[in-house]
């Protein structure tokens, strides 16, 4: 598939952090098409943070490109089109005093009606349906896990990055979370990188999932 159809297209990218001699990437190349799921797996240090901060135009390649759906990222102009999930408990809304509805509401654009339809619409997908009212502090991890999704997914994003989404969640936190993701992306076409090294843990979504690996530099297809 060529790039400009890509939801995220990395192409023959090398980076190196200024202070380091060797290369964190060295002509990496990675397509994710609309509608994918893509799993990145990697060492630690392999690089796995260094791309998603470059999928966000944070840090610049020193040669080849990143694009987003069709947009080189430095000239993309309108972020709604990008959701993204932290680690768990990196979102800092845990002490947040604001209700779960007015959490996922608030990320909604649009009109009043359109926000409020669309934040129940996730609630309910994401399992959320009794909780709209609890304040974020109340939530388990997982619970709060799945709101981070919610907001990520408010605005029908073409490209969803999530950063070691499960880590930190309980087993049945990860197993949740790993369930409901791949029929929401399905339903909204939303393409995904999603960054772990905790394969094993994610296994229904994985299964449907394409698998790659970053070594030395490179992103190569997971056997
Ligand atoms: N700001 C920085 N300056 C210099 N080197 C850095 C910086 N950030 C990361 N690195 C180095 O770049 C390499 C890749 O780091 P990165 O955090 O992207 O790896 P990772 O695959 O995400 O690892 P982990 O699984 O441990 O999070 C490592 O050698 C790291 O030490």
């Amino acid at each position: 598939m060529a790039s400009h159809e890509s939801a995220l297209a990395f192409e023959n990218v090398t980076f190196a952090f200024p202070n380091r001699l060797a290369p964190v990437l060295e002509g990496a190349s990675l397509a994710v098409a609309p509608g994918e799921l893509c799993v990145l797996i990697g060492e630690n240090g392999a690089g796995k943070s260094t791309l998603v901060r470059l999928a966000f135009g944070e840090l610049a390649p020193d040669s080849g490109s990143v694009r987003i759906l069709g947009s080189d990222v430095r000239a993309l102009h309108d972020w709604t089109c990008v959701g993204y999930v932290p680690q768990a408990g990196a979102g800092g809304l845990a002490g947040f005093p604001a209700t779960v509805r007015e959490v996922v509401r608030a990320s909604v654009t649009g009109s009043h009606r359109e926000a409020r339809q669309r934040a129940d619409e996730l609630m309910e997908r994401l399992s959320l349906t009794g909780l709209e009212r609890h304040l974020m502090g109340e939530l388990s991890g997982g619970q709060l896990q799945r709101v981070m999704l919610a907001r990520a997914l408010a605005n029908q994003p073409g490209l969803l990055l999530l950063d070691e989404p499960t880590s930190g969640l309980d087993e049945d936190g990860a197993r949740d979370f790993a369930r409901l993701l791949p029929s929401l992306l399905h339903d909204d076409r939303t393409a995904a990188l999603l960054v772990t090294h905790d394969l094993a843990r994610l296994g229904v979504l994985v299964r449907g999932a394409h698998v790659v690996r970053l070594e030395n530099g490179r992103v190569e297809d997971h056997a």
